[in-house]
């Protein structure tokens, strides 16, 4: 395998794309398939697994999936990869209050890239988690449930934060560090 130079990221979340760009985009060209692909219930490696499949096979070629989550402790990791589907029912409001008479707020935001060469080959993982607090909705910046997550050690939520700022400690720039280091050390 060779390093790619440029490297097709199938997202259809615009969001994902600019700061995978923001944190790739000097050593990669990021470049972009807009789909949103199907997503099975199953673990985290079983849905980033056929994330990725998926996209390969509709390319037909090297590509980069992703999925990110939201998991809280005091509900055994639940929401999880279903983050999505009660942030677009209930809102970042309605996230917050979900742990309203739960012992705990502590939260793990993550997310799993998955890359492949190609349909049939290997799906390589490469996760990022940070351990933050889920807070009442602060801030307007970013996306998603942003402005409900505050990493440890931080006296910002995420929406809070400008881009650069979240992007060099996120979740996904964890990730995405892992993915670099992989990218680069193949020959
Ligand atoms: O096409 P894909 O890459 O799947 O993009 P998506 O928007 O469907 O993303 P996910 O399936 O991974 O669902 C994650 C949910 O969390 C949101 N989200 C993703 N990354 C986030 C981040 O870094 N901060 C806050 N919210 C995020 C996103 O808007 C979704 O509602
Ligand atoms: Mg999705």
């Amino acid at each position: 395998m060779s390093i790619p130079r440029s490297i097709l990221f199938v997202t259809g979340n615009k969001h994902k794309l600019a700061d995978v760009t923001s944190i790739l985009g000097n050593e990669f060209e990021i470049k972009n398939h807009s789909y949103d692909l199907p997503e099975i219930q199953g673990s985290l490696q079983d849905i980033v697994t056929e994330k990725c499949r998926a996209a390969a096979e509709i390319v037909q070629g090297p590509v980069l999936t992703e999925d990110t989550w939201l998991s809280y402790d005091a509900m055994n990791g639940l929401p999880g990869p279903y983050i999505k589907w009660f942030l677009n029912s209930i809102g970042c409001d309605g996230l917050y209050h979900m742990l309203d008479g739960f012992p705990t707020k502590d939260a793990k935001a993550g997310c799993t890239f998955g890359y492949t060469e190609g349909p049939g080959k290997p799906i390589h993982m490469f996760d990022g988690i940070l351990h933050g607090e889920v807070v009442s909705p602060r801030g307007d910046k970013g996306f998603g449930w942003n402005s409900i997550f505050q990493p440890n050690g931080h006296e910002k939520t995420y929406a809070e934060m400008d881009d650069d700022e979240r992007n060099a400690c996120s979740h996904r720039f964890l990730a995405a560090m892992k993915l670099r280091d992989f990218l680069q050390s193949q020959i």
